[in-house]
Formats: C-alpha cells, sequence, structure tokens
C-alpha cells in the first residue's frame, strides 16, 4: 500500500495535525496544496493506498481554493481520511464538505477527522495545540486508520454538517506597514496570488482568501490585518472559544 498526505495549510496549524496522524505511516508522500504553479490535474492516485486529505475549516467551511485543487486530483478509488482542522471555535460544514468533495475526485472516504490548531487570526483561542495530548491522540487515531485500512473496512463515515453549506463569510485582507523590506517572500508564498511582486505591501481584494500566511511568514511582521476587526472579533468569539474542544475520529 502506498500512503499520502494532502495538505493545504496557509499557517502550519493543519500541517501539524497531518503529520502527527500519519506518524507511523512509512514512506510517506506529501502533497502541498497551497501551490500556485502545481497543475494538480496531473496528479492521480493508485487504488491501494491510503491518502489524508487536510484542510483548515474557514468560517465553518473548507476554503474554496483549497476543495477547487481537490477536486482536480484523480482519486481512482484510493482509501481517504478527511480532516478538517480548526481554531477551536466550530467547524460546521467543513468536514462534509471535504467528504463530498474527496469522493467526487473519486477518493474512498474511510474515516474523518476533526483537530484543534491555533487559532491563525486569533493566536490566543486554542493557543499551543496541538499539544502534547494532541500529538499523541492524533497518533493513535492514525494508528487506528491504518487497521481499518487492513481489514478491507471501507464503510463511509457520517461526519456532522449541513447542506447547503454555509457561506464563506468576508475575510480581513492584510496590507503591510512602512517597515516591509519588500523582500517578496509573501508574493512568492501566496497560495491564491495575491500580492504582486510590483506592490509588495497590499494584496489584490478579488484573490486573497484572508488565510494569513503572508502575516505569519513575513520575516519583519509588516504584514498585518486591521488590529481593531480583529479585537471585535476576538470579543465576539471569547465565549465559544474558550471552552476547550476535543479532537474526534469518525471511523
Ligand atoms: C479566514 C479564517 C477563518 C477561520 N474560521 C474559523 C472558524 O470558522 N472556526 C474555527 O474554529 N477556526 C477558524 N479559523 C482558524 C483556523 O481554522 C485554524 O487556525 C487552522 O488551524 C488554520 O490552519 P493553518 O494553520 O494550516 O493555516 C479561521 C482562520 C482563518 C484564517
Amino acid at each position: 500500500m502506498k500512503y499520502y498526505r494532502i495538505i493545504f495549510s496557509p499557517t502550519g496549524g493543519t500541517e501539524k495535525v497531518a503529520n502527527a496522524i500519519t506518524k507511523n505511516w512509512k514512506q510517506i508522500e506529501t502533497i502541498d496544496l497551497t501551490l500556485l504553479d502545481t497543475d494538480y490535474a496531473k496528479i492521480s492516485f493508485e487504488k491501494d493506498s491510503l491518502v489524508l486529505i487536510a484542510m483548515p475549516s474557514f468560517g465553518g467551511v473548507a476554503p474554496s481554493l483549497a476543495l477547487e485543487r481537490l477536486s482536480m486530483l484523480k482519486g481512482n478509488g484510493a482509501m481517504c481520511v478527511v480532516t478538517a482542522v480548526y481554531g477551536n471555535r466550530a467547524y460546521e460544514d467543513t468536514l462534509l464538505q471535504m467528504q463530498d468533495y474527496a469522493q467526487t475526485a473519486g477518493f474512498q472516504v474511510i474515516t474523518a477527522i476533526s483537530a484543534v490548531a491555533e487559532h491563525s487570526i486569533i493566536r490566543k483561542y486554542a493557543a499551543g495545540r496541538p499539544n502534547l495530548n494532541d500529538y499523541k491522540e492524533l497518533a493513535e487515531f492514525g494508528d487506528r486508520i491504518l487497521e481499518k485500512a487492513a481489514s478491507g473496512a471501507l464503510s463511509t463515515p457520517v461526519v456532522p454538517g449541513n447542506k447547503p453549506y454555509k457561506k464563506a463569510g468576508v475575510g480581513m485582507i492584510p496590507k503591510a506597514n512602512a517597515t516591509c523590506t519588500a523582500c517578496g517572500l509573501c508574493a512568492q508564498k501566496c497560495p491564491s496570488g495575491a500580492i504582486s511582486a510590483d506592490q509588495l505591501k497590499l494584496s489584490d481584494k478579488s484573490k486573497c482568501i484572508s488565510c494569513m500566511r503572508c502575516v505569519s511568514i513575513c520575516p519583519v511582521h509588516a504584514r498585518k490585518v486591521s488590529q481593531l476587526m480583529t479585537s471585535v472579533a476576538a470579543a465576539a468569539l471569547k465565549k465559544t472559544c474558550s471552552v476547550e474542544k476535543e479532537n474526534e475520529l469518525f471511523i
């Protein structure tokens, strides 16, 4: 059996979770769904493979860019595990949507996971997660998935979520302040091509998905979203985000 992980992780939380789940999966190949110049339509999987697909929840749904790229892959009946990673508020329709898109791309969904990672806009929520307990638990989930895949039991899990899926909200658009050194890293690494090399301080509103990659990778911390809007959002989410959520396995 071959093992893969397909990851869309703008700021690294989803990647940490995906790596923890697949800790004991041997010789795993990783496909990064944040790359602009990859021809995802050329990537196909062998039927006898086990594939982890991991994405963050943005406003209770998966980022449409990530789903678009997932749709281009050729699953060819490979077994797959969908994993929604969220910042301790809620993931609402994310898993259901990921499951539907994975099936349409030809994957056979045999397990689903929801997992918590630090909130990529409001860092104080789920700070430090995944923590040591999460790492241990997620690796155990990964081991149970290996057992299920080896047993040949290919049942599809029932996951939470509703249709029509939640509508994705309007995100905050980061921009750079005067400390920007014009190094261009943000433009190189932006998953949606929203930062142009000629106008490094801005983001193209029509392309930006508010994923916070540019904010998190800027070497001089020049790129930011509105402090005021972040504080308002933090206050609104305080109650729901302060109760520690658990990782879940749907198998
Ligand atoms: C635009 C945006 C919307 C988000 N919406 C939610 C949400 O609805 N619920 C939640 O719990 N976390 C939400 N988060 C937090 C992320 O899901 C979480 O931090 C995730 O780990 C980010 O993945 P990454 O580190 O791989 O980029 C949101 C983050 C962003 C950037």
